[in-house]
């Protein structure tokens, strides 16, 4: 193995970390600040002046609300449970907006996820739980693939429906407003858990509703 082939290795190892949140640390909000002060000088720019000196704190509350969904368990949004024995079909949430922060470099990301599950055993949650999850697991430092794992696999675990079905629709700003300079351009990615996965047919129709 090459050593970038052992690095990409070691970083999808990490990518299976538990979905539970961190601890923040006590002293986070002075420590970016202290950061972004840096950045500030690094650049040639007078931290002191005006228009930039309460800039270090500002962006230092930024990111600990952009970053927020580190310190939760979005799961237990889904413990909210329902039952409806008579409701034996897919239930949809689609259009469920996001912002998150793509990891690798710190800029935004914004899209749609879709999320639908076919209950099992009557079991029903929350419909805002759902975009409750989303939310929680996109206010993290993220690849959009491992954001559309973690909705399906939070759903598995806490719900255990008959099949889930997550599609993320996203535009990163790291494609838009450097690098390759693409704007407009969409990510799309999509995974299917449970009968869903194998059951093309079943796989189709929900695909066709989420377009309609
Ligand atoms: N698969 C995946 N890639 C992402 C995501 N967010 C950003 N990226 C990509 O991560 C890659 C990082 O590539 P590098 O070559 O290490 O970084 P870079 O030099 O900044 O790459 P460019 O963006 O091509 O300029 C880029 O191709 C990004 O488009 C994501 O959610 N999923
Ligand atoms: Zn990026």
């Amino acid at each position: 193995m090459t050593d970038r082939n052992a690095t990409a290795a070691k970083a999808s190892n990490e990518d299976l970390r538990p979905l539970e949140g961190l601890s923040r640390p006590a002293d986070a909000q002075e420590r970016i600040a202290g950061a972004v002060r840096t950045i500030l000088e690094a650049i040639g720019e007078n931290p002191e002046r005006e228009g930039l000196h309460d800039t270090p704190q500002r962006v230092a509350k930024m990111y600990l609300e952009v970053f927020e969904g580190l310190y939760e368990d979005p799961r237990d949004h889904l413990k909210t449970q329902f039952s409806a024995d008579q409701h034996h079909g897919a239930v949809i949430v689609k259009d469920i907006h996001f912002h998150s922060m793509c990891e690798h470099h710190l800029l935004p990301v914004h899209g749609k996820a879709h999320v639908a599950y076919l209950p099992a055993g009557g079991r029903l949650t929350g419909l805002s739980k759902l975009a409750r999850v989303v939310e929680g697991f996109a206010r993290r430092p993220q690849l959009q693939e491992r954001l559309t794992d973690q909705v399906a696999q939070a759903m598995e675990d806490v719900l255990a429906p008959e099949a889930v079905l997550v599609v993320i629709e996203a535009e990163h700003m790291c494609m838009s407003m450097r690098g390759v300079r693409s704007p407009g351009s969409t990510t799309v990615t999509m995974i299917a858990r449970g009968t869903w996965k194998h059951d093309h047919a079943a796989r189709m129709e929900i695909l066709s509703l989420l377009r309609s």
